[in-house]
């Protein structure tokens, strides 16, 4: 759906969403839930790498958009792939899900008491965006992609981590609040079903924590700035790749960007982008690159991986 689409059934315009986000388009989910886009990534790299169903030991869906509570999201990808061995279960940290995901499926493999995962990014923000809000329904779009993790020698391929989290601040970005209410209840306050964003918050948190948290990561792993070939961060807003390339004085070529072409997809936005920086050849999968995966947004959450690819 292009933003000029956006402008028949909302008062928006393709310069400002262009301008103040970089984003042209997006994906809208007509019928498709988040366990389908979920499961269409899990078979393609099951077909990619060759290996069974049957031999995967856990799938890890990060989302803040399940299908359902229960099941999980990844309690139906589990059944749609046949992956009987598989333990499943989401995992919610909204824009930094894929990257806490990661980084606990490093080390269910690490730990030695499993060898095969696929952690898998997936959001149908399509269905939690407020549509009647012009401010935050045109930054967001559907999609998934995700990764496979498997124990195929000693050398770590995470070679540093700094996960973290603000709940102080949680309130700058919230969804699907749902209030108490029981025969008990003693007063019978709505749900909190849609998105809301207090955008000025959320960016300026991210232009202030973001980058020290790089940095941070990278001096926890001995990685010169200029040593990192390309920057995978979430794709909010390419502003703030801007902000970020000035902030750590590096080429902005490096911060890899589709938001053009994808919008905010959440937990999806970071396995989206690695995934076409492989397709592209820009990562070769050859053991011989460095890149940093960073995700920041809500709950407050934030987080970087420097990984060795
Ligand atoms: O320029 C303007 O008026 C507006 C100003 C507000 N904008 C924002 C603000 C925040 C985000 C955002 C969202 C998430 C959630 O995934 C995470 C991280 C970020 Cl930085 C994206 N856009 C859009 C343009």
């Amino acid at each position: 759906m292009t933003n000029e689409a956006l402008t028949k059934i909302m008062d928006t315009s393709d310069e400002w969403i262009s301008s103040r986000t970089g984003i042209r388009q997006r994906h809208i989910s007509v019928d498709e839930n988040t366990s389908d886009l979920a499961t269409k990534v899990g078979q393609q790299l099951l077909a990619k790498s060759g290996l069974q169903a049957e031999e995967l030991d856990f799938i890890i869906v990060a989302t803040i958009s399940p299908d359902s509570n229960m099941p999980s999201t990844a309690n139906i990808v589990q059944a749609n792939l046949g992956a009987i061995n598989a333990f499943s279960f989401d995992l919610t940290a909204a824009c930094s899900g894929f990257v806490y995901s990661l980084a606990v499926a490093d080390k269910l493999i690490a730990s030695g008491a499993y060898k095969n995962g696929i952690v898998i990014g997936a959001d149908v923000m399509s269905k939690i965006v407020d549509w009647t809000d012009r401010s935050t329904s045109v930054l967001f779009g559907d999609g998934a992609g995700g990764v496979l993790l498997q124990a195929l020698s000693e050398t770590p391929s995470i070679i540093a981590e700094s996960l973290k989290a603000d709940g102080k601040r949680g309130v700058c970005l919230t969804s699907n609040r749902t209030q108490p209410s029981s025969p008990f209840s003693t007063h019978n306050l709505s749900d909190e079903l849609y998105l809301k964003m207090d955008g000025r918050a959320v960016f300026d948190f991210a232009v202030r924590d973001v980058p020290k948290n790089i940095l941070e990561t990278l001096e926890k792993s001995d990685t010169p700035l200029e040593a990192v070939d390309y920057f995978l961060l979430h794709q909010a807003n390419t502003r703030i790749l801007d902000k970020m390339a000035r902030k750590l004085k590096t080429d902005r070529s490096k911060f890899l960007a589709n938001m053009q072409e994808y919008g905010n997809t959440t937990a999806a936005s970071i396995p989206i982008l690695l995934s076409e920086a492989v397709a592209s050849g820009s990562i070769k999968l050859d053991g011989s690159q460095k890149i940093v995966l960073t995700g920041f947004g809500g709950g407050l959450t934030w987080g970087t991986l420097v990984v060795k690819i």
